[in-house]
């Protein structure tokens, strides 16, 4: 068997471009997104410029706020307060990861959750489990949306998410579990891995370990989700899958670069998009 690839640019280059036609529809306003980048981290600087480039290609209004990483947490939180009161910024986000000096947690509590496009405030995390309006993370938003475009359905089917950060696994196994799947949580500290991912239709690998799955840890036929995003020695971009093994064994497999990536920013985008739209009501 050889697996589909599930091609994340193409998709979300359909789901950028219905966002075009959405923005065109609205009338005296331009979505705004600010962006909060503090330090140097090489990392963050190209997702922050993918960022940019994406709103400036859809047009939507974007504003960079670069701070250095001396910066103090209060002054940080003064400058998301502005961001908050400000009429042109629809959706506001401070770039992960900040700098140890400075709580994430009270830096993504000072967001309103009205512009909350990351969806990490607990407000809106909680929505996502108890229902109601609210912003979803970006990541596991996007493989959403990936699994609806390649037509898998996850009800009654199990899913097993590897990871449990709050901005990947915790989420990703609430959306799918909204969606009827079995899921199964596991990470880094479980025993005997491969009895449980062995054990899924849909695998969502999100722990951050090159190569932490195998063919041997995946069943014939079994969806495989990667979104790791590692450095092998050569500085090669990879994920947490080893693609060339488990598509002969996979259904449908995500590659690294070029599959959950692309849909990260895209759905940030998405969720800009429909924070205009509400306060344009
Ligand atoms: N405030 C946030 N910080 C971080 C988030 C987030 O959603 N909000 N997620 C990640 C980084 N991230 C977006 O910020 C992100 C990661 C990867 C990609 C992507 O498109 N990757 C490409 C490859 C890019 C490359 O060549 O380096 C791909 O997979 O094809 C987009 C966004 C942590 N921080």
């Amino acid at each position: 068997m050889s697996a589909e690839i599930i091609d994340g640019k193409k998709i979300a280059q359909t789901m950028r471009a219905q966002l075009k036609d959405r923005i065109n529809q609205l009338e005296d306003i331009t979505p705004g997104l600010a962006v909060i980048l503090i330090g140097d981290n090489q990392a963050s600087k190209t997702y922050v410029s993918m960022k940019q480039k994406a709103c400036e290609d859809l047009g939507i209004y974007s504003k960079l706020v670069k701070l250095p990483d001396t910066v103090k947490e209060s002054e940080l939180l003064d400058i998301i307060q502005e961001l908050n009161e400000d009429q042109l910024i629809h959706g506001i986000l401070v770039q992960l990861p900040l700098p140890a000096h400075i709580s994430e947690t009270s830096v993504i509590e000072a967001i309103y959750p009205s512009k909350d496009v990351d969806g990490f405030h607990p407000i809106n995390i909680g929505r996502l489990q108890a229902g109601g309006e609210a912003f979803y993370p970006c990541t596991p938003n996007g493989i959403m949306k990936m699994l609806e475009f390649q037509e898998i359905d996850p009800a009654g089917k199990h899913a097993v998410v590897v990871g449990r950060s709050n901005i990947v696994g915790k989420p990703m196994g609430q959306l799918l579990l909204g969606k009827s799947a079995t899921v199964t949580y596991c990470h880094s500290k479980t025993a005997d891995l491969k009895t449980h991912t062995a054990q899924a239709d849909i695998l969502i690998a999100a722990a951050g370990i090159r190569n932490l799955i195998t063919a041997d840890h995946i069943k014939s036929g079994a969806v495989v989700i990667d979104v790791g995003m590692n450095r092998d020695e050569e500085g090669k971009l990879c994920g947490d899958v080893d693609y060339d093994q488990c598509r002969l064994k996979a259904s449908a497999i995500t590659p690294v670069p070029g599959g959950v990536g692309p849909m990260t920013i895209t759905m940030l985008l998405f969720n800009t998009v429909e924070s205009a739209e509400r306060f344009s009501r």
